[in-house]
């Protein structure tokens, strides 16, 4: 097995297509012409270093924030503002209503968006909150709750909607390593069971291999495209393998080695630069097939 770089697939319409995005704050450029397409049960991660824009590109995703220049559509249509057919998971702890129960908190989307009665708000909460494994705390309120189970009721309130796209910001960089090891384990095993949509920020190279089928590699200031890559082969039983530990050091060759600094010369040509590196390293790729 090899980690390829890919190339852009044909035929079949992308659940989410991010074209030419670049993001700007007060004039600050924070991403340069971003593409990239997200299809249908796709685990698709945006991974870089600090600063690459990351999160940026998932609140635009999210219609928090407009692209400066480019787009961002969903099944075709382009974002203009946060929606209920995108749902993001953050990594704080306090993205919960406090005064809230657990079961409250699941339920208070569905009640805000109308789409269900509140019997029928109350029993899908019951239901999604069984799916990440918190029953028996239905009632209890989240500062009463350690880490892990608050990101757990995140994930629950979120997939609770039904969203088209699952956004996830680092959503378990905040929990202890042991955690958020369980925590990977647990996404993928309800992404095994419910095949939803996932774009996930992270810059752990080890947690983007693990949870991701695909990944974007971004460059930071602005954050631009570097390469995409499949990893659809790799989880959390293969960590460790040769071939995860040798698929992590090209990542981070890719991200950080020789690559990055040829790229990273006069601003104004960086986009081309980067634009180059990553076709040759895209070509060598699929010519020798050899992957990463
Ligand atoms: N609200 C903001 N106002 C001004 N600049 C911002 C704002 N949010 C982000 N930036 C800038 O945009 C760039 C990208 O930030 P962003 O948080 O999207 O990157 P990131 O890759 O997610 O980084 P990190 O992993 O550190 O969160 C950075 O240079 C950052 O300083």
């Amino acid at each position: 097995m090899s980690l390829q770089i890919v190339s852009p697939t044909g035929g079949i319409a992308p659940l989410l297509r991010a074209e030419g995005v670049s993001l700007e704050y007060g004039g600050t450029r924070a991403t340069h012409d971003v593409s990239f397409d997200v299809y249908r049960g796709d685990r698709f991660v945006l991974l870089g270093p600090s600063g690459c824009g990351k999160s940026s590109l998932l609140k635009a995703a999210a219609g928090f924030i407009a692209p400066a220049a480019g787009s961002i559509a969903i099944n075709g249509a382009p974002v203009r503002g946060p929606g209920p057919d995108r749902i993001v998971v953050f990594q704080e702890f306090d993205q919960l209503p406090p005064w809230k129960t657990v079961k409250e908190n699941v339920m208070f989307p569905l009640l805000m968006t109308k789409r269900v009665s509140r019997h029928e708000a109350a029993e899908r909460a019951m239901h999604w909150i069984g799916k990440v494994g918190l029953s028996g705390f239905e009632d209890a309120h989240p500062h009463t709750l350690s880490g892990g189970m608050k990101q757990r009721v995140a994930i629950a309130r979120a997939l609770a909607m039904q969203p088209e796209v699952l956004l996830m910001d680092e959503p378990f960089a905040a929990l202890d390593a042991l955690t958020r090891r369980k925590m990977q384990e647990e996404l993928g095993r309800l992404w095994e069971e419910l095949r939803f949509t996932l774009l996930f920020v992270t810059h752990s190279i080890e947690e983007a291999l693990v949870v991701g089928n695909r990944i974007l590699l971004l460059s930071p200031h602005p954050g631009q495209v570097r390469a995409e890559l499949n990893s659809h082969q790799f989880d959390l039983a293969s960590a460790g393998s040769l071939e995860f530990q040798a698929a992590t050091q090209r990542i981070h060759g890719l991200l950080f080695g020789e690559a990055a600094t040829a790229v990273a010369v006069s601003p104004a040509h960086a986009g081309d630069h980067a634009e180059r590196a990553v076709k040759r390293s895209m070509d060598s790729g699929v010519r020798r097939n050899d992957g990463l």
